[in-house]
């Protein structure tokens, strides 16, 4: 507190009294709550759907630290719901995409953008300096390593998610009794149950509403608004009323992570969270390697000459109805994943083509279809696009639409 001959002023910058005044005339946040965010550090992992409107917000609100950790690039298909990148970042890392846009709405904050990617050796070094974890990410792995990361340093992790039409938000870890990710979610969800939001799809509002109320979140808990009660909120765009909250118990004495006994520092650099959560479907033939069913997958280049070659092939395109309906090839029919894998013997009974090549967006699921043809154990040829119809319009025909 400096005092004049007119008076006590707290040290806060003449000009920051009309910049956060809206909210420090609020009751219970006032000049106090303004030095707290003003003191305090949040660090945001990942600056994408999630990551950018809380980053805007922590930012205009004076927080008075940002770190910004994320090793992508902005692409176009990120400007739908990455607030912060634009046209003109395309290809910027987007951590420095980011920064470069909050300090344009604030300058007199420090920001810190950090271009590699949060694993489990630089973790502990990246998020020790700051006071509030964001978990803005898309992934399991990152998710677990954030939250024992979290653990392990003692600082509340805000974790949000959003997909399709819909989104979750939780504060982990947070005083002295407050679960883990782990407490609520000990094992790691199966592979075809987790998606990106380039699998998937996601309204941009959507991450918009999640991410906002993730900045929210650490606002509260910064200046003490937070009543420190543990619970995970689900959104949904499509249904009123949008929200719903479920009530969480206290950690879990037993939780491999926060439990009595549970995870050190130092095993965080020994877990591999990526083998923990089921590895990743590795496109192995994108990368000129071998496949597993030898033949079982053909290059863009091949599918274009079996469709010239005029033999009578079964092409069978399994993305969902909706994507089918946004461009396809011609001659394809369209089985979506899910019902080729309720009864693939049916798609393919009728069929007296023995070949059959199968294609989807990226050439996952494609392989997965593939898989659940070549079960039944017929002579049936059955062959997948590697790279999907993205392949197709990078190889073969750049009109082909891609989204
Ligand atoms: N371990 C990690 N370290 C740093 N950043 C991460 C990590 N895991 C995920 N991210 C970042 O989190 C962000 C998540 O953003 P979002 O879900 O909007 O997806 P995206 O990967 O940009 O989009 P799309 O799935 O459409 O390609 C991405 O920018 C991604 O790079």
């Amino acid at each position: 507190m400096e005092t004049t001959g007119h008076g006590e002023y707290p040290k806060l910058h003449l000009e920051d009294y009309p910049r956060y005044g809206r909210q420090m005339i609020l009751d219970d946040f006032g000049l106090e709550g303004q030095l707290k965010l003003q003191r305090s550090s949040v660090v945001v992992i990942g600056a994408g759907g999630l990551g950018c409107p809380a980053l805007q917000y922590l930012a205009a609100a004076g927080v008075g630290r940002i770190g910004i950790v994320d090793h992508d690039k902005v692409e176009l298909s990120n400007l739908q719901r990455q607030v912060l990148h634009n046209e003109g970042t395309i290809g910027v890392h987007k951590s420095v995409s980011a920064a470069d846009a909050i300090h344009k709405l604030n300058s007199r904050i420090q920001i810190d953008a950090v271009t590699d990617p949060l694993h489990s050796s630089n973790a502990v070094a990246l998020l020790q300096p700051y006071d509030v974890i964001l978990d803005c990410t898309d992934n399991a792995p990152t998710r677990y390593l954030l939250s024992d990361t979290a653990v392990s340093l003692g600082k509340p992790l805000v974790s949000g998610a959003a997909q399709k039409f819909e989104g979750q938000l939780c504060v982990y870890n947070l005083g002295e009794d407050g679960p883990c990710y782990r407490c609520i979610f000990p094992n790691p969800p199966a592979m075809e149950m987790v998606g990106t939001c380039e699998e998937t799809g996601v309204l941009g509002a959507v991450t918009g509403v999640v991410g906002t109320m993730q900045a929210l979140e650490a606002i509260k808990i910064i200046t003490g608004l937070h009543d420190g009660k543990a619970s995970l909120l689900l959104f949904s765009a499509l249904t009123m009323p949008f929200f719903r909250s479920i009530k969480l118990r206290a950690k879990k004495p037993t939780c491999t992570s926060c439990g009595e006994g549970g995870m050190k520092l130092g095993a965080i650099e020994e877990t591999d969270y990526v083998a923990f959560c089921g590895g990743l479907r590795p496109n192995w033939e994108e990368r000129g390697l071998s496949a597993g069913h030898p033949g079982s997958r053909i290059r863009a280049q091949e599918l274009k000459t079996a469709l010239e070659s005029g033999t009578k092939v079964t092409l069978i395109d399994v993305r969902p109805r909706t994507e089918f309906g946004i461009c396809r090839l011609p001659g394809f029919k369209n089985i979506p994943l899910t019902q080729v894998l309720a009864n693939p013997a049916s798609h393919l009974s009728e069929d007296k083509n023995s070949r059959v090549l199968v294609v989807c967006r990226l050439g996952n699921d494609s392989q997965i279809a593939a898989d659940a043809f070549r079960d039944l154990g017929s002579n049936i040829i059955v062959q997948d696009l590697i790279g999907g119809l993205r392949a197709w319009s990078r190889d073969v025909d750049p009109h082909f639409p891609i989204y």
